[in-house]
């Protein structure tokens, strides 16, 4: 049982710690945690700024450019001079044409910007190319554009208005240098001087130059990724983001990650949770008046916009937040290890103070059961005697409860009137830091009377006198047995009359009173006739009963006052005191007589026999003037004497 109970107190002494230091610190990493997730927000809030701007500026100076050449003079001059030349002079046309080409090429090679340049005329003939190498790819199809989104929408737009062509739409690609890079049609219409209609000049946008200039731009973190998604889902960039990186130019993003998708789909901008990345994103839409600049009003198809540019940077774990700071680790570690250590060291000095409790306890209850059972009295009082303090024997003795007596007492009201005087005398000794004893006799609730002695001595703290502590004896069976044995010594065992001893005791205090009151006192002397023969006849044990039966009826015919003693084997003396010897004579006449008419039942072990007994007497009057009893005691024998010689059953008086 206490090897369970220890083992309970370890295991919650670990976990105790455990909690308490996990409640109080938990909160401060997740406030860490939060702080870091904060700055993580700013940070992807900063990044989607940074790449916005990026956009926005690498887009607005593609239009421009594309804007500042279709409104370039050469270009415009050559379209005008188109309708003339076939009519006036061809010659200048072509030389117009050559250099115009020339001038492009040269334009467009030293323009990362665009991959080609295609001047278009109303009938959507192709009137010029470049650079002129660049003729193949996937939407070249000879010089006729007329059926083209790029011509037909540029064909009806005002003056410096721009259309574009989605990205992705048709997924169209080309061949830039040795790579294979997507592109986006841009096209506007040409006017001339006159601001008539001349043509659409068509520019292919590097795709790949735009968007890898958004991710540099936007890679400022090393573990940020960007997302650029059309209304329709797909991806905008030419390079995949983890784990997705196989993702390029027109991929359905929202097929192959639909997390992100349904995150980046339900609002315009915000932020949210996916695969342990925090995702920040917002709404482009290159169309709006925010993109303006050189231009006027940029058309494209409804279907494809807006865009969805994002940054997803890793958010931070518990684990990553603690391995950046070790420390934190070091001192969560010491934290826990600290607190289970305090916790095991409580849990066994708990259990050793507990063990010392509960031997302290079992100590105090031992010392309080022999206070409380002692087999004498215990007993404190203040200085008003009053009791403050008493065990359970001494309240037995009085057959009170503590509740009865405990404050509410003084311990003198316990004591006979005729005691309390020793009572106190001791108490003052005691009040005066002496010893002090007395011996008294406690009033019992029931009206009876114990016999004490009480041995007490006075506790002081700091010089005052605090109480008294008493112990009480019991002497009532002492004083019994004492009784019991002045009883014996004064009585005789068979027969329990006086004994010769107390006789002539007794006969002193008596002389001496009838000698002060001037009273008369007599002595009869008696002894059973024959009584020999009963021994004989009838055994020992008989004669036994018969001197007790004697005894009794004699006893019967005296008064109170008189002495009936047994002074030999079957001899008896009587001391009447206040009686006349004449009165003496007649008491012994009627003992004679009684005894002679009084069967004694001597019993054996068959039968029952009925003695009959006679007895002499000897009376004698007790002179004052006698030292002793020893003179009248002989009177007495000598008469007796005489009525044995006489013979027997009959008293003689022998006055002296
Ligand atoms: N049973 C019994 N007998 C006792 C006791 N004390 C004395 N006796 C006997 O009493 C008898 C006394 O005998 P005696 O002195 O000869 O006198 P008696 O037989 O009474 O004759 P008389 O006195 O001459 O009439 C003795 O036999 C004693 O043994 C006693 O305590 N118990």
């Amino acid at each position: 049982m206490p090897l369970r109970r220890l083992l309970t107190r370890l295991l919650l002494a670990i976990c105790i710690p455990l909690i308490l230091v996990s409640t109080t610190l938990l909160p401060v990493l997740h406030v860490h945690m939060e702080s870091r997730l904060d700055s993580l927000r700013a940070e992807a809030k900063i990044l989607l700024n940074v790449g916005q701007e990026t956009l926005t500026r690498d887009i607005n100076e593609s239009l421009t450019y594309a804007l500042a050449i279709a409104e370039m003079p050469e270009l415009r001059r050559y379209l005008a001079s188109q309708d003339r030349a076939a009519l006036i002079d061809q010659h200048n046309s072509l030389s117009d044409l050559s250099q115009l080409s020339t001038f492009l090429n040269t334009l467009i090679s030293h323009n990362p910007r665009y991959t080609k340049l295609v001047l278009i005329d109303n009938q959507g003939s192709e009137v010029l190319r470049a650079p002129k190498s660049n003729e193949t790819g996937p939407r070249v199809n000879g010089t006729h554009h007329a059926y083209t989104d790029y011509f037909q929408e540029a064909a009806s737009l005002l003056p410096r208005d721009l259309y574009i062509s989605p990205p992705g739409r048709n997924l169209q690609f080309e061949l830039f240098g040795n790579e294979v890079i997507p592109v986006v049609n841009v096209s506007t219409p040409i006017f001339d001087a006159t601001g008539a209609r001349r043509g659409v000049v068509l520019l292919s946008l590097n795709w790949s130059y735009l968007t890898s200039a958004l991710r540099q731009a936007m890679l400022l973190e090393q573990s940020a990724n960007t997302l650029l998604i059309d209304a329709q889902g797909r991806w905008l960039l030419d390079e995949g983001i983890p784990p997705l990186n196989t993702t390029s130019f027109g991929s359905d993003f929202a097929t192959l990650a639909p997390d992100y998708w349904q995150a980046m789909q339900q609002r315009n901008a915000g932020h949210a949770t996916v695969d342990n990345h925090l995702l920040r994103f917002q709404t482009e839409d290159i169309r709006t008046q925010r993109y303006r600049s050189l231009s006027g009003s940029i058309f494209s198809e409804n279907a494809y916009y807006p865009w969805k540019l994002g940054v997803s940077l890793p958010r931070p774990t518990w684990r990553s937040l603690i391995e950046e700071e070790t420390t934190v680790l070091w001192f969560l570690l010491l934290t826990y290890g600290v607190a289970v250590a305090f916790g095991i060291f409580w849990a066994f000095s708990s259990q050793r103070q507990r063990e010392l409790r509960q031997a302290a306890q079992r100590h105090a209850h031992e010392v309080s059961d022999l206070y409380e059972n002692a087999p004498c009295g215990y007993h404190s009082l203040d200085t008003t005697g009053r009791v403050i303090k008493m065990n359970r024997t001494e309240l037995t003795w009085l057959g009170y409860s503590d509740e009865e007596v405990i404050g509410h007492v003084t311990y003198r009201e316990l004591i006979t009137p005729e005691t309390r005087d020793h009572f106190d005398k001791a108490f003052e000794n005691v009040k005066n830091n002496q010893p002090g004893s007395a011996e008294c006799s406690l009033l019992t609730r029931n009206g009876e009377q114990r016999h004490v002695m009480i041995k007490a001595s006075a506790f002081y703290r700091d010089g005052q006198f605090v109480h008294t502590r008493a112990t009480v004896f019991d002497l009532t069976e002492r004083k019994q047995l004492e009784e019991k044995l002045r009883a014996q010594a004064m009585t005789d065992p068979l027969t329990g009359v006086f004994n010769r001893r107390y006789l002539q005791t007794q006969a002193t205090t008596e002389m001496s009173r009838a000698r002060r009151e001037n009273n008369p006192i007599a002595l009869i002397a008696i002894d059973i006739d024959h009584f020999k023969h009963i021994n004989d006849e009838y055994g020992h044990d008989v004669g036994d009963d018969v001197l007790t039966s004697f005894t009794k009826i004699v006893a019967d015919l005296l008064r109170q006052e008189d002495l009936l003693c047994r002074v030999g084997g079957e001899e008896f003396a009587i001391l009447l005191p206040n009686t006349s010897l004449s009165h003496a004579e007649q008491v012994a006449e009627r003992i004679r007589s009684t005894v002679a008419a009084t069967p004694i039942n001597a019993s054996e072990e068959r039968s029952e026999k009925m003695l009959w007994l006679t007895v002499s007497l000897g009376v004698t009057a007790i002179l004052t003037n006698e030292k002793g009893l020893k003179p009248a005691l002989k009177r007495a024998d000598i008469g007796l004497y005489q009525a044995k010689e006489n013979g027997r059953n009959q008293v003689v008086v022998n006055a002296g």
